[in-house]
C-alpha cells in the first residue's frame, strides 16, 4: 500500500485475463489484455464494444471475482492506495465492504428476509440505528415506486424489474465510493429507467467513480461522462 494524494479512485495498468478450456482441448481465450482504465471521483465511465468483446469479464475481475492474469487494479480505499490484483482476501473483503461495490443485474438475497430490511443492511453494516437505516430504505424504495405492500415480503418472488429495483436501493444505500453497475436498467420500464438514471447521476455528482454496463441508448448518454471501448481480443495459443 502507499500513500494517497490526489488520484483516481480506480485504476487498471496492464490487466489481463484469459480463461483456458480445459474440457475444450486447452484453448485459450484472451479476453482482456493491457487494459488501462482510470476513473475519478465524479466520473461515470461507460464501458463500450461489442458483444464478446469482454466487458462483463473486466466488471469481473474489477471486482476481483476472477483473478487477474496479469497488471494492477488500483483502487483508492480510504487514503491508501491498494492493488486489489494482489490483495489478500481479507482486504479484499474489507475493500468491497467500505469501497467497492457491485450492483448487478441479478438480486442474490438469503429467503425470508423481508425486503426493507435487505436494502438497509448496508447502512446497518455501517452502524446507522435499526429506525433511522429502515427510514432511508423506505425512502429510496419510494423513489423507485416499489409497493409498500411488498416491503414486508422477501424480494425472492418479486418479478424481475422489482428484483432490479431493490438490488439499486440497496447498492446506492451502501454509500460506496467506488460503484460497478452491471445493466441497471435492463428489466425496468420507462419511468423506473428515468428514476434509476437519475439516482446514479446524483450518486455521480455526489462524486461516487461509477463504471458501467449499459446498452439502452438513452440511459448511457444520460449516465456517462466518458466511453471505454475495450479493444479487440484475439485468440491466444
Ligand atoms: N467463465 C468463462 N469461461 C470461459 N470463457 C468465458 C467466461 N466468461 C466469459 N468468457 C468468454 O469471454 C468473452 C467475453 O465475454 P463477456 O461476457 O465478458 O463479453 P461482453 O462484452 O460482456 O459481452 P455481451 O455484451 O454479449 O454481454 C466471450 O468470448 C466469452 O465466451
Amino acid at each position: 500500500m502507499t500513500r494517497g494524494g490526489a488520484m483516481p479512485m480506480i485504476e487498471t495498468r496492464g490487466l489481463a485475463k484469459n480463461f483456458t478450456l480445459h474440457v475444450q482441448g486447452e484453448v485459450k481465450l484472451a479476453v482482456l489484455s493491457d487494459i488501462d482504465l482510470s476513473v475519478a471521483a465524479g466520473e461515470c465511465v461507460v464501458l463500450d464494444g461489442p458483444s464478446g468483446a469482454g466487458k462483463s469479464t473486466l466488471m469481473r475481475t474489477l471486482y476481483g471475482n476472477y483473478r487477474a492474469d496479469a497488471g494492477a487494479i488500483l483502487v483508492r480505499h480510504g487514503d491508501e492506495r491498494v492493488d486489489l490484483a494482489t490483495a489478500s482476501p481479507r482486504l479484499a473483503l474489507e475493500l468491497r465492504r467500505r469501497t467497492l461495490g457491485y450492483i448487478s443485474q441479478f438480486l442474490r438475497v438469503i429467503p425470508r428476509v423481508p425486503t426493507l430490511e435487505v436494502v438497509a443492511e448496508p447502512l446497518r453494516a455501517r452502524g446507522v440505528g435499526p429506525q433511522e437505516a429502515r427510514e432511508r430504505a423506505g425512502a429510496l424504495l419510494e423513489r423507485l415506486a416499489l409497493p409498500r405492500r411488498l416491503w414486508p415480503l422477501s424480494p425472492v418472488t418479486f418479478s424481475g424489474g422489482e428484483q432490479q429495483r431493490v438490488n439499486i436501493a440497496r447498492g446506492l444505500l451502501a454509500g460506496h465510493p467506488i460503484l460497478l453497475v452491471d445493466e441497471p436498467t435492463a428489466s425496468l420500464d420507462a419511468v423506473n429507467r428515468s428514476t434509476v438514471v437519475s439516482l446514479l447521476r446524483e450518486a455521480r455528482a455526489a462524486g461516487t467513480a461509477i463504471v458501467a454496463i449499459c446498452h439502452d441508448p438513452e440511459a448511457r448518454d444520460a449516465l456517462a461522462t466518458r466511453y471505454y471501448n475495450l479493444p479487440p481480443r484475439e485468440l491466444a495459443a
